[in-house]
């Protein structure tokens, strides 16, 4: 689930970057492995800084002053393809034609083609294992085909609906094309987020532009107008005018629901959905149906949540039961996401230096710990030991989501059936494996409806994780199978220990 964004601001001699950085640092909870920026300056000259690490690592000052330019995209990675290496930092580049660079949110299904197809037929040099690289090199072999000096907005469209028929899966994404300008689109599912914007040019006439994953970049950058991209729409924003096509249009878009459970931040929208209200009704029919399970049975006496992402979830479902909301748990702050980090032993340490429970708060009370998501039950087992490490009596556990049970594989790292700790299994079997005297799973139509009723022209979700449905209907067992085989912990275990790591040569 990484995050990008690209903003052309009117002035020329306005400098993009220290907005782009700030994109990112707004976008970090996305993508804590690596970051990247691309600007375009004086002559179309491109000028870049990525490499592996978080926002504030990766960009020393002396690397923010050699960017120059008013154009520029930017990315931060959480990475669901290839490896970790510093090279599949994104955006990334291809000189010809015309110097195009790209970040992208998402994953795609048919890489193995596609990577046969650049190199056998279109002769194009692939450097990496990133699913990202095939993503840039098809755009620009596409065109490439138009033969010309120079291009135009129709060239772009024509390129990307090429893109839209070729590629699979899961793609939101920014482009630079140097001199020229910016542009954003997003799969004609729409399953990974895509907003846009517009603000009066801070010096001078004219409108800067801005695109980003999520809405709450352009809240606070001051940019006005937002609106999500349309699923299967390319916007191009060039130094002279703004031209917009959406190129697909399915019968039924399908945006990730997990967005709404997890990944998003809570202050931003995403196709009409406020992230927050969502979690909050989230809560509401979570809390329904734990009375509902347990009926006159209900000992609970506190209701907790896991922070951070729970917080509105658990907060919504004690005003519900009639409850008392505490925190019991008290979450270091500079600690990132534990579920986006690589490797299982690391996630499950950073769960015990993240997050520390207040005994206070437990001690002899049956407690309803509230989480928004159980994947591989990494959190849930580390906190429910320490809720009675610290003397709770019961401890219950309820999910804000259904119970995970598919792998995803459209821009989630979740690559192994194996690894979730629910597939395969009852919900009662998954109580006994993180320790908890109950566990209460969201319903799958209740989830749906807590995000559709803020916008009920979506008519549907990617719900994969939960029922194995996957929306771009071609996902073979066989993908699968080569997915776990390649991306499971012991898969990248073992990459890393004999894998040959490509470096980036140009990184200081
Ligand atoms: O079952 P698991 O594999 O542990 O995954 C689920 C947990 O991971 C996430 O938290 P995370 O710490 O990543 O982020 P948060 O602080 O935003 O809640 C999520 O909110 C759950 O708490
Ligand atoms: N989470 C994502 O969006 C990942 C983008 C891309 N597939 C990568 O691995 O870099
Ligand atoms: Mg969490």
């Amino acid at each position: 689930m990484c995050g990008i964004s690209a903003l052309l601001l009117a002035d020329p001699s306005q400098a993009a970057v220290s907005e782009l950085l700030e994109s990112l640092g707004l976008l970090q909870h996305r993508g804590q492995d690596a970051a990247g920026i691309v600007t375009c300056g004086h002559k179309g000259r491109l000028f870049q800084c990525k490499g592996n690490g978080m926002v504030r690592d990766v960009f020393t000052p002396q690397r923010l002053m050699a960017l120059t330019g008013n154009m520029g995209v930017a990315h931060v990675r959480y990475p669901t393809a290839g490896t970790p290496a510093d090279s599949e930092a994104q955006p990334f580049y291809v000189n010809s034609p015309y110097g195009i660079v790209m970040g992208h949110n998402g994953n795609l299904t048919n890489d193995s083609e596609l990577r046969h197809f650049l190199d056998y037929d279109a002769h194009r040099h692939i450097n990496t294992d990133s699913d990202s690289e095939l993503l840039l090199n098809i755009f620009a072999n596409n065109l490439q085909k138009t033969g010309k000096f120079r291009i135009n907005e129709q060239d772009i469209f024509t390129a990307i609906q090429g893109l839209f028929r070729e590629c699979q899966g899961a793609y939101a994404a920014t482009a630079m094309l140097a001199g020229f300008g910016i542009i954003g689109f997003r799969d004609p599912h729409g399953i990974r987020p895509l907003v846009f914007g517009r603000r009066k040019a801070l010096k001078g006439a004219g409108y800067d532009y801005m695109f980003a994953s999520e809405s709450v970049v352009l809240d606070a950058l001051d940019f006005t107008d937002i609106e999500d991209v349309q699923p299967g729409e390319v916007i191009i924003v060039s130094k002279y005018a703004v031209t917009r096509r959406r190129l697909v249009v399915e019968e039924q878009i399908t945006p990730c629901v997990f967005e709404y459970v997890y990944f998003a931040r809570p202050d931003s929208t995403i196709d009409g959905i406020p992230v927050y209200n969502a979690r909050l009704d989230m809560g509401v029919k979570l809390a329904r149906k734990v009375r509902q399970v347990m009926g006159d049975a209900m000992d609970i006496d506190v209701v907790i949540p896991v922070p951070d992402t729970s917080r509105a979830a658990a907060l919504q479902l004690s005003h519900e039961l009639g409850l008392p909301y505490r925190e019991g748990f008290n979450k270091n702050r500079y600690i990132g996401r534990t579920f986006i980090m690589p490797g299982q032993e690391m996630r499950r340490k950073n769960v015990r230096r993240k997050l520390n429970a207040m005994p206070t708060e437990f001690k002899d009370l049956n407690v309803l710990l509230v989480d928004d998501s159980i994947v591989r039950g990494t959190t849930s087992q580390e906190i429910i030991q320490m809720a009675r490490d610290v003397g709770a009596r019961k401890v219950y556990f309820a999910s804000a989501a259904p119970a995970i049970r598919f792998p995803n594989v459209y821009g989630i790292d979740m690559p192994s059936t194996t690894e979730l700790v629910a597939a395969g299994h009852s919900d009662a079997d998954v109580a006994a494996a993180i320790g908890a005297d109950h566990v209460f799973f969201q319903d799958l139509a209740d989830l749906v409806d807590s995000c559709r009723k803020f916008n009920p022209r979506i008519k549907a979700f990617d719900t994969s994780v939960f029922d194995g449905k996957y929306v771009t209907g071609n996902v073979s067992q066989e993908y699968l199978a080569k997915l776990e085989a390649r991306r499971s912990d012991s898969a990248k275990q073992k990459q890393s220990a004999d894998g040959e790591v490509i470096g980036l040569h140009n990184y200081q």
